[in-house]
């Protein structure tokens, strides 16, 4: 087993994905072949309905691919169970149904469940993972609202804390910092970072912060119409593939500072 191979989270093999309908495949991207590594911070990037939802939904397994393999640790996702699956990946999506009504303490309880008995009783080491996560995330002092209590940003945080406390090796999430502000976008994703470095974990996310990922990401996942480029920040911006995210004339590349910004 080669370096690479040892430390691959996830893999995957000229991976089509889309939808199905009765009559017809919609086919959204295809031959896709990226691989992610343990410890690393992954942005996937692309304009509004290009596919990011679409791809992190069939990584995790949540949706079915068209065609090729998705594989998690190596092992083909369609034949992991779904116990199994839950203490390999976590995942947090933008609008996931929760109940409100539940404390934060609660909520990210909820990570555990994989690891709890069926009467969902917590352990000594649910409740350390649980204490643990909060505290990475920074909102122990909010572990007894009430989830309605939250702002927006404050819930985003907490559902991060969830998948934290699920504990798994890769998490998978979904415009992590969408209700944020400026600061605290900096502040998740710079948090998202230190996780990769302290736990090891594989942290691949969707986002339209393309100026923070590329300072802070391990790599970047670009998908652009039925494309996809992977590497690191370093290598893209060499290779010149930020230049066509978007379309032409309203925002460009600046090489020299290493972001986007508007044309004057
Ligand atoms: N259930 C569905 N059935 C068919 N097509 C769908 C379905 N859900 C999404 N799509 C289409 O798939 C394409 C990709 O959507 P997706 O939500 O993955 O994009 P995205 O890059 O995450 O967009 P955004 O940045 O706006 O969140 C879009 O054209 C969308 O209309």
């Amino acid at each position: 087993m080669d370096q690479t191979e040892k430390h691959s989270i996830l893999k995957t093999i000229n991976l089509d994905i889309g939808y199905r309908n009765k009559t017809e495949k919609i086919l959204i991207t295809e031959a896709i072949n990226i691989e992610v590594n343990e410890g690393e911070l992954v942005a996937v990037i692309g304009v509004n309905g290009v596919g990011k939802s679409t791809f992190l939904r069939t990584l995790s397994g949540v949706q079915a691919a068209l065609n090729g393999k998705v594989l998690v640790k190596n092992e083909q996702i369609q034949q992991i169970d779904s116990l199994e699956l839950a203490s390999l990946v976590s995942l947090v999506l933008t609008e996931q149904p929760i109940s409100k009504n539940l404390s934060v303490f609660e909520l990210v309880a909820l990570g555990r469940q994989p690891y709890t008995n069926w009467i969902g009783r917590l352990s000594k080491n649910d409740l350390r993972q649980i204490k643990k996560s909060l505290q990475n995330v920074g909102i122990e002092d909010l572990q007894n609202k009430k989830c309605y209590e939250l702002s927006d940003g404050q819930l985003q945080k907490v559902l991060i804390a969830r998948a934290i406390a699920q504990n798994t090796p890769l998490v998978i999430l979904d415009e992590p910092t969408t209700h944020l502000d400026l600061y605290h976008k900096a502040y998740v994703l710079k948090l998202l970072k230190k996780l990769t470095r302290k736990t090891n974990k594989a942290i691949i996310f969707a986002s339209h912060e393309i100026n923070l990922a590329i300072q802070l990401c391990d790599k970047i996942i670009l998908m652009q119409n039925n494309k996809v480029t992977t590497g690191s920040p370093k290598e893209l911006l060499e290779s010149g593939a930020f230049s066509t995210v978007f379309p032409e004339g309203l925002i460009v590349f600046d090489k020299a500072s290493a972001s986007f910004k508007i044309n004057p």
